[in-house]
């Protein structure tokens, strides 16, 4: 089987739903914001503190093609799909599931998170502007789930159901 990947944005469940995607199925699952971390042996807000977003984003293009493509879950950070490098091995290699959020959950679930640098002052006009900068390539994903208002058992359902269509 090819890999999984799930996109989307902050907040938008993916290392969450990919975590219990991962125990029904019974698949691996690689967190590329975790792998980097354990990599480069700091946390994400740390490498964009001492060495800048560009850095973080050389590390993850090259992640992605360290990592395997069959037979495993691997869950992305929201800004994977900024460069068309990542959106394409991603569509080739594997099956992209888009997990959707509406904004207004957005701003609910990040309130309080403190751990995504790109969101430290003016959180929500943050979230909008990379949100609709975002959103077309997200698009471009093999399928769109939406994920506002539901539970992950029943994200992770509909995941698992629509996986069992002849289309995959
Ligand atoms: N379907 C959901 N409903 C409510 N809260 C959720 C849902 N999915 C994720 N969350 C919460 O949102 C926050 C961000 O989830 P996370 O899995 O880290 O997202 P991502 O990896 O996409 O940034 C966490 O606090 C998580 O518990
Ligand atoms: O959207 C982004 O640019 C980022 C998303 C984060 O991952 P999550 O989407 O898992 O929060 C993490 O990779 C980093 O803070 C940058
Ligand atoms: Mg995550």
């Amino acid at each position: 089987m090819r890999a999984i990947y799930l996109t989307g944005f902050m907040g938008a469940g993916k290392t969450t739903i990919g975590r219990r995607l991962g125990e029904v199925l019974q698949l691996p699952v690689i967190d590329t914001d975790a792998y980097i971390e354990q990599q480069v042996g700091k946390t994400i807000t740390k490498i964009f503190a001492e060495e800048g977003e560009e850095a973080f984003r050389t590390y993850e293009r090259e992640t992605l093609k360290e990592l395997p493509t069959e037979h495993v879950i691997i869950t992305t950070g929201g800004g994977i799909v900024i460069q068309e490098e990542n959106r394409q091995f991603m569509r080739e290699h594997g099956i992209v599931i888009y997990l959707h959020c509406e904004l207004h959950e957005l701003f609910r679930r990040l309130a309080d998170d403190t751990t995504r640098p790109l969101l430290m002052e003016n959180k929500q006009k943050q979230i909008k502007q990379l949100f609709e900068q975002r959103l077309p390539w997200y698009r471009e994903a093999h399928m769109t789930i939406d994920t506002t208002n539901r539970t992950i058992d029943d994200i992770v359902e509909n995941i698992v159901s629509l996986l069992k269509s002849p289309r995959f």
